[in-house]
């Protein structure tokens, strides 16, 4: 069998500003087709490594290739090639939106412009509104005319950073139709979201801290590696209960969930522990770990201890 053709194929990239090293040694290898999710903190290195992996910005260490071209010396093939949609996308309010997406096929020069956009429109489920003007869209409209934008040159590969934040769910989910519906079609997607039910979706979840890969592998292989146990305790008021179990030795979250209590930690025999000091009059049962569960306990792993 042939090697997978790895789309985006990197080691040990790294870069810093002035005296903070912001993405180090970050080793990365995502096959063609696959959907990979970016995760970690606010300031982990997301934004930093896409913008190395399209061109965007030199390394001060590390090599690799993107769609088979090196990251460094080949970086203006590179960002021509790549679809890369940041979480400020910027489009012209004024213009309507089949104005907007002429600008962009001017932009890649593509030889059959007029046809090019009449297509991607009726693809991206955009043509009802050619004439609306994009200022007027609503967000989750914009949002699919940015990424409409981003795929107008037929890249292999798109690079989209934070592309749903501040859509509403059902926009968002429309908009994971679309990203499934053309990673279904090869294109290579990488993508970060700070949303778990986006997390969820991506056959590869790669996980940051600290400008490190801490974990990645599929949701549940994540969760499973972990080794995260959760309890969920009912049938008396939470919020009391939740508010003395925090402070329990072992307890790395309790969170109210409406009329249930949920506690997560590392150490069982704490938790139960903790469930015999503060849960009076609460029926606890095991139930197994989110994704959720998960990033909330490597987020805490990366906090300094309070
Ligand atoms: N041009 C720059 N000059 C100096 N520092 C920068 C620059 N760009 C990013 N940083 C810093 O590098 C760190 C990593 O930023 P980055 O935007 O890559 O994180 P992120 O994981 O994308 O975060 P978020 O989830 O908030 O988008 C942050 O502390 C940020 O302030």
């Amino acid at each position: 069998m042939n090697p997978p053709d790895y789309v985006i194929d990197v080691r040990d990239l790294r870069k810093d500003f002035g005296t903070r090293r912001v993405v180090d040694g970050l080793t990365l290898r995502v096959p063609k087709g696959e959907v990979c999710g970016f995760l970690g903190a606010n300031g982990s290195g997301k934004t930093t490594t896409i913008r190395m992996l399209c061109g965007l910005l030199a390394p001060d260490g590390g090599s690799g290739t993107c769609l088979g071209l090196d990251i460094v010396r080949d970086a203006p093939r590179i960002r021509r090639q790549v679809g890369y949609m940041t979480q400020r996308f910027s489009l012209y309010e004024d213009l309507t939106v089949s104005e907007n997406l002429d600008l962009v096929a001017g932009l890649y020069e593509l030889p059959d412009a007029r046809a090019a956009v009449a297509d991607i429109m009726d693809r991206m489920g955009l043509r009802d509104r050619a004439g609306q003007l994009a200022g007027q869209l609503s967000g989750g409209w914009k949002q699919r005319l940015a990424l409409t934008a981003c795929v107008l040159h037929r890249p292999q590969l798109l690079l989209l950073d934070e592309p749903t934040a501040g859509v509403d769910v059902k926009a968002r989910r429309a908009f994971w139709d679309l990203i499934h519906d053309l990673a279904g079609e090869g294109l290579t997607v990488l993508v970060s979201t700070h949303y778990m039910d986006e997390a969820e979706r991506c056959a590869r979840i790669v996980y940051l801290a600290g400008g490190r890969i801490v974990i990645q592998g599929s949701a549940a292989e994540v969760v499973g590696r972990v080794g995260l146990v959760t309890f969920e305790g009912a049938g008396a008021p939470v919020e009391e209960a939740a508010r003395r179990i925090r402070a329990a030795p072992g307890v790395e979250a309790a969170t109210v969930l409406g009329r249930v209590l949920r506690i997560a930690g590392m150490d069982r025999a704490l938790l139960d522990d903790a469930m015999a000091g503060y849960g009076a009059g609460l029926t606890w049962r095991e139930v197994d770990p989110r994704l959720e569960d998960v990033f909330i306990h490597l987020l805490g792993e990366e906090e300094p201890p309070r």
